[in-house]
């Protein structure tokens, strides 16, 4: 790791300086599994300093005109834009992503500050026409207040602008806890947010003992909001916690996206697009494919076709030129996707290509095609957050949607057909909160992002994902002559 890099720190950031803790946590590279820093160990102790900090910086922030934040957000944008190569490099050391798609995630998390910095301006309220002549009503909008962010670790820089951009732009301040994976990206980001002009304490970081920072955040009346990305599991935990003190929520959960091959589709643009849908990230990501529904009569062709363009992509360390799949984020996430094949393969799926780990060793793992795949397997039913294409046959439109929808959750859902009629049958039943229709990457700043039933509550990005952070107050003026 370049320690002379500045954009480098091992610290946790409060108020607007970089503090050290007495307890410190390994951060390793997935590709070789060694030490590339120890970050310091946050608790309670350092996320009640962090959340009193932000409660101080709120008093002035929330005072500031939106051109004025948004101007802090442009030039966070146009530095991170500056460093796009340096942040990518940071990324694939720490989360392993192949240097392609982490430039692309810079660019995209990037584009959640670039949006945020002008939709900082449109916090619009209302006048009311009063139904009394003596009174004037009107409505405004007011920051929440202070936030906090927990975000996950595959994709460090973008969740955690998706939330903070909004939550900056809306007048809010912020504590954030990265992943304990990916620390080191989030605090490169607080690094440009200074340089940015952002004051003390209207972002504020701390990772380590999750648990511990989750209670100081959910247990503090100071919080009014809790903005979570992260599995269902953690989710449901925190969303009880947040009663106590009835703290706003915005809740980004689990998936388990179908996708609907009918016999009309395109062949060669369902084959891009679940190569697209299912790969990308190695398979981790929240709105990958974990289902593919393909119609009887392309099937075996649409199998065919996938294998062959999943074994011909190439594995390797995310820093090496060409590597389009690199390593899974950690030891479990490898124990995950070898549970999952094996439990298919015992229930009568068909291995086309992949099945085990790759011979680099370490957690990488063989894109893999499983055919004649069937609800009782686990893969059906829990996400695999890895490189596993599993496809089951369906016979008609209805039996389609119907099995699509056979979960409880509901974040992304894909479908290709030709079939203007079915395009507008099967986008409205679909169970899901975003929908691709002969596209399999569907995921920009400007569309309302998130899921129904267990994948989340709230959207981000879009023109909504200002309103996640801000209150709506009704003000009525009487007496008037
Ligand atoms: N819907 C979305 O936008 C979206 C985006 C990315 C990932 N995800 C989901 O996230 C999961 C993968 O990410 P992950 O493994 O980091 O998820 P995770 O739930 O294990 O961890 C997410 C975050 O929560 C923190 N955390 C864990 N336990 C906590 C606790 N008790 N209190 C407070 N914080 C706690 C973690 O440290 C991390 O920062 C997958 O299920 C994926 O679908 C969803
Ligand atoms: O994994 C979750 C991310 O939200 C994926 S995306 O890049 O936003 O589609």
């Amino acid at each position: 790791m370049d320690t002379s890099n500045p954009l480098w720190q091992t610290g946790w950031y409060c108020d607007g300086q970089w503090r050290t803790s007495p307890d410190s946590y390994e951060v390793r590279n997935p590709a070789s599994g060694e030490v590339i820093a120890r970050v310091a160990r946050c608790g309670g102790a350092e996320t009640d300093e962090a959340i009193a900090a932000a409660e101080r910086a709120l008093v002035s922030w929330r005072k500031t005109t939106p051109k004025e934040r948004g101007a802090v957000l442009r030039r966070w944008y146009e530095l991170m834009m500056q460093h796009q190569d340096e942040l990518a490099e940071l990324m694939v050391l720490e989360q392993g992503k192949p240097l392609t798609e982490a430039k692309g995630e810079v660019a995209y998390a990037a584009s959640f500050l670039e949006w945020f910095a002008e939709e900082a301006k449109r916090a619009y309220g209302e006048t009311i026409p009063s139904p009394r002549q003596e009174n004037r009503l009107w409505v405004v909008k007011e920051p929440v207040g202070v936030i906090a962010a927990i975000t996950p670790w595959n994709f460090p820089f973008a969740m955690l602008t998706r939330k903070v951009g909004p939550a900056i732009a809306a007048g809010c301040t912020a504590v954030a806890k990265a992943s304990e994976e990916t620390p080191l990206c989030a605090n490169a980001l607080a690094v440009l947010a200074e340089r940015a002009g952002m004051p003390p304490g209207v972002l504020n970081l701390v990772s380590g003992d999750a648990p511990a920072i989750g209670e100081a955040m959910m247990a503090s009346p100071a919080v009014r909001k809790l903005s979570f990305t992260g599995s269902t599991r953690v989710g449901k935990l925190l969303m009880a916690r947040a009663a106590d003190t009835v703290k706003k929520l915005s809740l980004e959960l689990g998936g388990n996206a179908p996708f609907i091959v009918f016999d009309d589709a395109d062949l060669d643009a369902a084959v891009a697009g679940a190569l697209a849908s299912k790969f990308r990230n190695t398979g981790q990501t929240c709105v990958c494919v974990n289902r593919f529904f393909v119609q009887d009569g392309i099937y075996d062709a649409f199998v065919s076709r996938l294998a062959e363009a999943a074994s011909a992509m190439k594995v390797a360390d995310g820093l090496t030129p060409g590597a389009q799949q690199g390593p899974l984020i950690n030891p479990a996430a490898l124990a995950k996707v070898e549970r999952h094949v094996a439990d298919a393969l015992a229930q009568g799926g068909q291995l086309v290509c992949g099945g085990a780990r790759h011979e680099l060793g370490g957690t990488f793992y063989q894109p893999t095609v499983i055919r004649e795949a069937h609800e009782g397997m686990q893969l059906a039913q829990e996400e695999t957050f890895g490189p596993v294409a599993a496809c089951f046959r369906f016979q008609d439109e209805a039996e389609a949607v119907r099995r699509a929808n056979a979960t409880p959750f509901g974040l992304a859902a894909y479908f290709y057909t030709k079939d203007l009629n079915r395009v507008i049958r099967v986008a409205e039943a679909l169970e899901s909160g975003m929908v691709g229709v002969n596209e399999g990457i569907i995921s920009n700043e400007v569309s309302p992002f998130g899921g129904v039933k267990e994948s989340g509550l709230g959207r981000e990005g879009a023109r909504i994902g200002l309103e996640e952070f801000l209150e709506t107050k009704y003000i009525n003026l009487g007496g008037l002559g």
